[in-house]
């Protein structure tokens, strides 16, 4: 089953289309990265996907009216309530989610994320690594069907990476459908079951990471990328 569904998206801002016909689909229970160059359309495309920027062409499917409900989001700089430890950050978003949570929920919560013993730590205090372990316990707390990370691990040291990357996969083993976006393809190839592959406003691949290596003859994500995304934004793509 398809979460979200999306044909002929297409989006401009002023005279520049930046989404140029996008057809994708999100499946329920994989892990999907979404990855691509540095203005390719990635974070707008999501915003369409979610509804938060309205679309100027294409269909958007989704799999219930109120998936609003049942999205959670983080996006890059994902704000906490300042002043409160971890542990209150839970309960303050639980709250406002009007997720009940008793203690020994949270205490669940908080081994997920391993922060038991950061819990009483202020938010702003935890290290790099804690706090978006702490935002994906935050961005998880209502229970979602599907969550959307902006670049969950990046400019973190490989272990925290290690962490978060236990994290998505423990999510998805809970039947939570994960779509990230992510400029590291170490990352990328480690966890996501499917890739879609941004250039300047289109899709110029996409499919199960070992199948695209075969299909471009790459030896690794890396090349593949940079194979795929070598032309100027604005050109004509090669393929
Ligand atoms: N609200 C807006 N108004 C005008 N231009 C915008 C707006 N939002 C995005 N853009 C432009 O659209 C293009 C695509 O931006 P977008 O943020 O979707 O790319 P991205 O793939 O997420 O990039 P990155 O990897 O750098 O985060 C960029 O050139 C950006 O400057």
């Amino acid at each position: 089953m398809n979460l979200i569904e999306a044909k002929g998206l297409r989006k401009r801002f002023r005279s520049r289309e930046v989404v140029k016909g996008i057809d994708m689909e999100i499946q329920q229970g994989e892990i999907l990265a979404l990855i691509g160059t540095n203005g390719a359309g990635k974070s707008t495309t999501l915003a369409l996907l979610l509804g938060i920027l309205p679309t100027d062409a294409g269909k958007i499917t989704r799999w219930r009216e109120d998936y609003r409900a049942h999205v959670g989001v983080q996006l890059q700089a994902t704000p906490f309530f300042e002043g409160y430890t971890a542990e209150e950050n839970l309960r303050l978003f639980a709250a406002l989610y009007h997720v009940k949570l008793d203690k020994k929920q949270i205490d669940a919560k908080l081994a997920e994320c391993n922060l038991q013993e950061a819990r009483k730590t202020l938010a702003s205090r935890l290290s790099g690594g804690q706090q978006k372990r702490l935002a994906i316990a935050v961005t998880t707390i209502h229970n979602p069907d599907l969550i959307i990370l902006d670049e969950p691990a990046s400019g973190l040291d490989p272990r925290a990476r290690q962490e978060i990357r236990r994290m998505i996969q423990q999510l998805a083993k809970n039947k939570v459908t994960v779509l990230f976006s992510s400029h590291d393809m170490e990352e990328v190839s480690r966890i996501a079951n499917r890739i879609i592959l941004m250039h300047d406003g289109r899709i110029v691949a996409q499919g199960r990471p070992d199948r695209l290596l075969e299909q471009y003859h790459a030896e690794n994500l890396d090349d593949l990328y940079l194979e795929l995304t070598d032309t100027v934004p604005g050109k004509e793509t090669q393929r």
